[in-house]
């Protein structure tokens, strides 16, 4: 794994009063989010509260339209080291109607525009097997990524990612459609990650099997910040667990920005904050 030798105090991703709308219609309102060197972070939050968006927007596949964001201390429209930055998007297929193999695909998280034309190297070639073999997929470098099921194809979507040996690591629900014995090899993966100093951002519906690694949680709802701190999993008690609530009642988008962690990024008063479970197991 490359060590990340730049200077550690500057956070690996910033995210300052970001605002996006997508389709005419405001998604993120003033949403803050730092992640520190090293940190691994969980975004959670209901279906539709934003949290794809603001993933695709710190990976610039959308527009900040308010607001900025910076990636190891550089502003985004500026950033240039993407291959610091692994990926994950939110299950597709790894397929997507291209005739590729396995291998192929995972060798594709190692292009850079330098490359495309290049010969990839051994070393290249190690990269791709040894995170093929940390998702338990090397047997299958040389199958058509298509012959694969959904969740195998998320396997080598995140082999692809760990391939490059990102400093930044960024996943959407990458334990979407993984069975447990797979999920669990992928936590012992991150946590392997993480011990190595790789920071960490994952789009999370709840943290199972990841919990031991997750030191700071943030929620969103409604494009909001809602809570920003010690880890915390949605209570079986949230009455919008698993759904977005249908209006913003007191989350108000120019609310004050999250304060220190910890901090509910909303008013005070009874919100669903209350109500979810602060994991007072952590060490
Ligand atoms: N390309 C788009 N164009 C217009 N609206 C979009 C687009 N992508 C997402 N949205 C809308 O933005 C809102 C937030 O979607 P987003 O996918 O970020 O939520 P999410 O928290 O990741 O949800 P889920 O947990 O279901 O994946 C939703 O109302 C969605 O309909």
């Amino acid at each position: 794994m490359a060590r990340d030798t730049s200077d550690i105090t500057v956070p690996a991703v910033a995210a300052h009063q970001v605002t996006v709308a997508l389709g005419g219609r405001a998604i993120l309102h003033g949403v803050d989010l730092t992640v520190r060197r090293g940190e691994t972070v969980a975004l959670l939050g209901a279906n539709g509260s934003g949290k794809s968006t603001l993933v695709k927007t710190i990976v610039g596949l959308y527009p900040v339209d308010g607001g900025r964001i910076e990636l190891f201390g550089t502003p985004l429209p500026g950033f240039r080291s993407w291959q610091r930055v692994g990926y994950v998007p939110q299950r597709t297929t790894a397929a997507a109607g291209v005739p590729a193999t396995v291998g192929e695909v995972v060798a594709s998280g190692l292009l850079t525009p330098r490359t495309w034309i290049s010969r990839r190297g051994r070393a290249d070639r190690g990269a791709v097997r040894e995170a093929l073999a940390t998702v338990g997929m090397l047997d299958r470098i040389g199958d058509p990524v298509a012959a694969l099921s959904g969740g195998q194809q998320q396997r080598v979507l995140i082999a692809r990612a760990l391939a490059r040996r990102p400093d930044l690591l960024i996943m959407d629900e990458p334990m979407a459609g993984v069975d447990l014995v797979s999920q669990q090899t992928f936590a012992d993966t991150l946590g392997e990650l993480s011990k190595q100093g790789t920071t960490i951002l994952l789009v999370l519906h709840e943290l199972g099997p990841l919990a031991p690694l997750i030191d700071r949680t943030v929620v969103l709802r409604s494009g909001v910040v809602l809570y920003d701190g010690a880890p915390v999993e949605h209570g079986e008690d949230d009455p919008f667990h698993g759904h977005e609530r249908p209006e913003h009642d007191h989350v108000h988008p120019h609310d004050a920005p999250s304060e220190a962690p910890g901090t509910p990024a909303c008013p005070p008063g009874p919100t669903p904050v209350d109500t979810l479970k602060v994991k007072e197991a952590r060490a």
